[in-house]
């Protein structure tokens, strides 16, 4: 890594935000010494049914609660702000315009690394800034290298860091399942998050009724 300041942008859908995400964005912000981690919640994530999303509103108040006693993490709507599939490509235009002096670095988990060749203008992607994969639990280091990032040229590569973060298994959905479930979901993100859900209603209908 450089000796330039940095920052790192840890893109989501972040419904709900939970520790593993905590996780992933604190270990690569003290592991590279960032000057900040910007959380970007998703307006409507690419590969995902945007209408099966609970509010743009619920998904950034549920993350600017989990990251306010963080001082090295921000929050950015840049995504929930602009219209239509809130690509990657576009948002890093944005921060690279307004952190000119700045090494990118953008933070997500192993899982979704291996489908970067899918991303919306990947190519220019792996040129404008550094990726970060977090290992999550059942992703090895040498299965993401040799298979689904073999279409990738060694120079693109070289732009893929792929790391390994305390790992907790847990995901979004795993939580929203538990919330309809009547399962307990603590300790599995912060209670502040947690008094949201329940605060309003969160989660309770299935997926596809939201
Ligand atoms: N437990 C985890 N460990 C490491 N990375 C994670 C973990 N959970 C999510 N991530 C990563 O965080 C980023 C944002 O994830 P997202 O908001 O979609 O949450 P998710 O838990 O993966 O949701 P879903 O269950 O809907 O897939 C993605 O890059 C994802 O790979
Ligand atoms: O730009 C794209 O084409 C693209 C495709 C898939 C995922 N992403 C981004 O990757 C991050 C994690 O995505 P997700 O769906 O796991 O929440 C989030 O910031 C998405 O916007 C971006």
């Amino acid at each position: 890594m450089s000796k330039r300041k940095s920052i790192g942008i840890m893109g989501g859908t972040f419904d709900p935000i939970h520790y593993g995400h905590l996780v992933i964005a604190e270990a690569v912000r003290s592991k590279y010494n960032m000057d900040k981690v910007i959380f970007v919640p998703s307006g409507c994530p690419p590969h995902k049914n945007c209408s099966n999303v609970s509010s743009a509103m619920d998904r950034y108040t549920m993350t600017a609660l989990a990251t306010a006693t963080n001082r090295y993490f921000d929050i950015s709507t840049v995504e929930i702000d602009r219209s239509g599939k809130s690509y990657t490509y576009d948002s890093l235009i944005e921060f690279k315009k307004k952190y000119p002096k700045h090494d990118i670095y953008f933070i997500t988990g192993a899982d979704a690394i291996k489908d970067i060749t899918t991303w919306y203008n990947y190519e220019k992607l792996l040129e404008m800034c550094y990726f970060i994969a977090a290992t999550r639990p059942g992703y090895t280091l040498s299965n993401l290298k040799n298979k689904e990032l073999q279409m990738l040229s060694k120079k693109q590569l070289e732009n893929i860091e792929i790391i390994e973060v305390p790992g907790i298994e847990v995901s979004s959905t795993d939580i929203k399942r538990r919330v309809r479930e009547n399962k307990s979901i603590k300790y599995l993100l912060p209670e502040t998050v947690e008094d949201y859900i329940t605060k309003y209603d969160l989660y309770l209908k299935k997926e596809n009724d939201i």
